[in-house]
């Protein structure tokens, strides 16, 4: 029989205080250790979430960016359920619905045109972080202009913390539709919570983008970067020039007849330009105000003015500004100080900023007649006055 202690209680009633107990901290140590842990945490998490953009961005890698921007993006609409829109019954045609008839001076370019300036494989850094946020559906697009500066325009966007990009162009609205939204938005970064997704190849002139494009998200964001079409058509012209010198001269693909003047407008060089006759066509599923036209000699006579209004139309915060550029005497163009992920200077690659042919000087004015009209009707139809004329 168990010997009862005062107050009626069996021995197992031995107050706690008389029981073996693990050293324990006093009431306001343990609410420091707490806080201490708390802090720790979000410490921890800020790290990673600052980290998963910044150290993802090393040259080299696909992802780029880290959030800081106050608005969310809207997440972009699929067609349909699972993200693949409706199959074609065939495969897209490559590249634009331009007439070309001149294919033996197009073929070449547009091998080029996949070679991206920013390969995209994964380090181990970014295959670390590359676990973190979604792939999101592009909410902007850099739809062009072939020639315009849209590599110029992206490489300098891509210094933004809050934008992630598609190193290498996909033409996915062009050349690959048939593959499916699920397919694209694969291609796409990871991206969090604030950050926008990009990418950029020259829809412009594919007739079948605009409507494409709208059905993936009537929301999305069209950059535009345009140029003299004169000066933009030599530069196609010499590009072409770069891997086929046994091409025709550019003054003779010009004219359908050149005794008569008659230009040929069948002529991918030519017909890229008239972008009044395009922008038709985009209007038709998007409005004006979704669209924002980047000037292609601004970018290169004031990158941090035109990266100003491109950041404001993105809804972000201008973070790009003359701070991150410096004009490159031997490159005679801008170039980067620093290029994402890396404390050296960047200037585009050689296939950028090429020397034009001299062209015959006629020539040359006879385009700028045929242009005019169409630029003018441009620049209505844009609001903004261009200065090619
Ligand atoms: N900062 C900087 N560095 C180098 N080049 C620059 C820059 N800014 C704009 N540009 C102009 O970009 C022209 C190429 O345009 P794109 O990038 O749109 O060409 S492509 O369609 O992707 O092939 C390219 O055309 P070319 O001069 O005819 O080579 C350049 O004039």
């Amino acid at each position: 029989m168990g010997q009862r202690l005062s107050g009626g209680r069996s021995c197992l009633d031995v107050p706690g205080r008389f029981l073996p107990q693990p050293p324990t901290p006093p009431p306001p140590v343990r609410r420091k250790l707490a806080l201490l842990f708390a802090m720790l945490c979000v410490w921890l998490y800020m790290f990673l979430y600052s980290c998963a953009g910044s150290c993802a961005a090393a040259p080299g890698l696909l992802l780029l960016g880290s959030g800081s921007r106050t608005a969310h993006a809207p997440p972009a609409l699929a067609t349909a359920p699972n993200g693949t829109p409706p199959r074609l019954p065939f495969r897209a045609q490559p590249a634009t619905a331009l007439a070309v008839g001149k294919e033996m001076a197009e073929g070449a370019a547009s091998l080029e045109e996949q070679s991206p300036e920013t390969p995209d494989s994964p380090s181990s850094i970014s295959s670390f972080f590359s676990g973190s946020g979604t792939k999101q559906l592009p909410q902007a697009i850099i739809i062009g202009v072939k020639k315009g500066g849209t590599r110029a325009l992206l490489e300098f966007l891509r210094v933004h913390p809050d934008v992630r990009a598609v190193g290498a162009e996909p033409h996915f609205f062009d050349r690959s539709y048939d593959k499916g939204l699920a397919w694209y938005r694969d291609l796409m970064p990871r991206t969090l919570e604030g950050q926008i997704t990009m990418e950029t190849p020259s829809y412009f002139v594919t007739r079948e983008a605009p409507a494409r494009i709208s059905a993936m998200s009537k929301d999305t964001k069209l950059i535009v970067v345009v140029r003299d079409p004169v000066t933009r058509a030599i530069s196609d012209y010499t590009q072409t020039l770069s891997k086929r010198p046994d091409i025709p001269t550019f003054e003779s693909l010009t004219f359908k007849n050149r005794s008569t003047g008659l230009i040929d407008t069948s002529w991918s060089a030519i017909q890229i330009g008239i972008y009044a006759k395009h922008l038709e066509h985009w209007l038709r599923h998007f409005p004006i105000d979704q669209m924002l036209f980047v000037s292609g000699e601004r970018l290169i006579s004031d990158p941090a003015g035109e990266l100003g209004r491109v950041q404001d139309f993105l809804g972000l915060k201008r973070i790009i500004t003359d701070k991150h550029f410096y004009f490159n005497k031997t490159k005679g163009f801008p170039c980067l100080k620093k290029a994402e992920g890396s404390s050296k200077p960047h200037c585009l690659g050689k296939t950028k900023g090429r020397t034009h042919p001299e062209i015959d000087r006629e020539v040359v004015q006879r385009l700028r007649e045929f242009y005019r009209p169409f630029n003018l009707k441009f620049y209505q139809m844009t609001g903004h006055d261009f200065g090619w004329d």
